[in-house]
């Protein structure tokens, strides 16, 4: 009988993402012997069929060792000039690497902003699909040097996982300094017990799983097991894995028992709706009554005005909210057609009203199903 590990080894596209502290030896600079190891196995996969997209950190990791920081800066341009500093090296080792394997690497800086602007995200897609069937082999970045905080991933395990929604991967692979997830941070906790399998956005695991670890990087296992939640939304199944494992990612390709495997426990969502659960950016928050709530997850029905009970934040049409029941908890994200003043005006009112009190019908939903995800 094959496992699920075999089945997913044969994935056929892939996204491997490989973190800062393992990228540069705990900041000792690039561990160039590392890196060569990994291509090379890369080179062995994409010989094998398989198609493969990096996200590599490791720019300010990087640009630290080579400006002579100790310690991470705090100031966002600090940050971004150890950014820029380092991205140049990083990218110069994967494509040296590459090369002497016969295969072509292109950079791929990315902001928040490209993939929730849907002309961009569109754009950004098609480009890494073009790559990918020209054999070369995308190194994604987050583009740190114009990232500001409200334009900005934060991590690159979140990047991972939506890059793995873009080009719809089978696999993301996350490379890490540990073997995979454990109940607890092993770094606090030695005797913790390796998690080996579970379902993406289980809150029982992302309770086990602490911040980052590092002084490097931005992630940390929780950051990890949220893009496993977003990967599962293509479909995709997340391996968090040891980097320093040997010849991890062909025995990967095997179906062999290392790390932890998150599969998605939910159905894949239509293309439109990953890129709307995708945004990170939330304008604002309306409160949902009882029978709105069940109207929603029972029926999959659009939001009328008539069960919107309270209104937060500042939004304009077209803009993402977050639906929240009467505990506050979340239970889906959309696009609404009505600014936060005009739906203050519509709430607790039945749609045929709107005109009246607004003096103009923009659309007669508040949120068109086509435009909302269920969380
Ligand atoms: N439950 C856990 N299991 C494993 N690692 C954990 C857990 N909770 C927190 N961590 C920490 O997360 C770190 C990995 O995240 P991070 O340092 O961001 O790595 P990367 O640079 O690979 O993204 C580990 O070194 C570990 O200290
Ligand atoms: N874009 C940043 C990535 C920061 C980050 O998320 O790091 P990590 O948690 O090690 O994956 C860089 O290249 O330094």
């Amino acid at each position: 009988m094959t496992t699920e590990r075999e089945n997913l080894g044969r994935a056929k596209r892939w996204v491997v993402k490989i973190g800062s502290a393992l990228l540069t030896n705990e900041g000792r600079g690039l561990d160039k012997e590392a890196i060569a190891d990994w291509v090379a196995q890369m080179a062995r996969l994409r010989q094998s069929g398989i198609e493969l997209v990096l996200v590599s950190s490791g720019a300010v990791a990087e640009g630290m060792k080579r400006l002579g920081w100790q310690e991470r800066p705090d100031e966002l341009h600090h940050l971004q000039a150890a950014a820029a500093v380092g991205q140049m090296g990083m990218v110069r080792a994967y494509e040296s690497f590459f090369e002497q394997h016969g295969i072509h690497t292109a950079q791929v800086l990315l902001t928040h902003d490209d993939l929730s602007n849907r002309k961009r995200y569109l754009n950004a897609r098609s480009a890494l699909k073009t790559l990918i069937s020209l054999g070369v082999v995308p190194v994604i970045n987050e583009n740190d040097t114009v990232a500001t905080d409200e334009i900005r991933f934060g991590d690159n395990d979140t990047l991972g996982g939506l890059v793995a929604n873009l080009i719809e991967a089978q696999l993301l692979v996350i490379l890490t300094d540990q073997q995979g997830l454990y109940e607890r941070d092993p770094r606090q906790d030695p005797t913790a017990a390796l998690v080996k399998q579970g379902f993406a956005g289980d809150e029982q695991l992302e309770a086990m799983a602490g911040g980052s670890g590092g002084r490097l990087g931005r992630g940390g296992m929780l950051t990890k097991l949220r893009a496993a939640r977003l990967a599962a939304r293509s479909d995709t199944a997340t391996w968090i894995v040891s980097g320093r494992v040997p010849s991890v990612l062909l025995k990967i390709a095997e179906g062999a028992d290392y790390g932890t495997l998150l599969l998605p426990a939910q159905p894949k969502l239509l293309a439109r709706k990953q890129w709307i659960a995708a945004h990170l950016k939330v304008r604002g928050e309306i409160t949902l009554d009882a029978g709105a709530v069940q109207k929603l997850t029972r029926s999959g029905s659009s939001l009328l005005s008539i069960g919107v009970t309270a209104v937060s934040g500042q939004f304009t049409r077209g803009d993402m909210v977050s639906c929240v029941d009467s505990e506050g908890r979340e239970i889906a994200r959309g696009l609404i057609n009505y600014s936060a003043e005009e739906t203050l005006k519509i709430m607790r009112q039945p749609s045929h009203r709107i005109a009246e009190l607004l003096g103009y019908v923009s659309e007669s939903e508040l949120i068109h199903r086509d435009n909302l995800v269920l969380l």
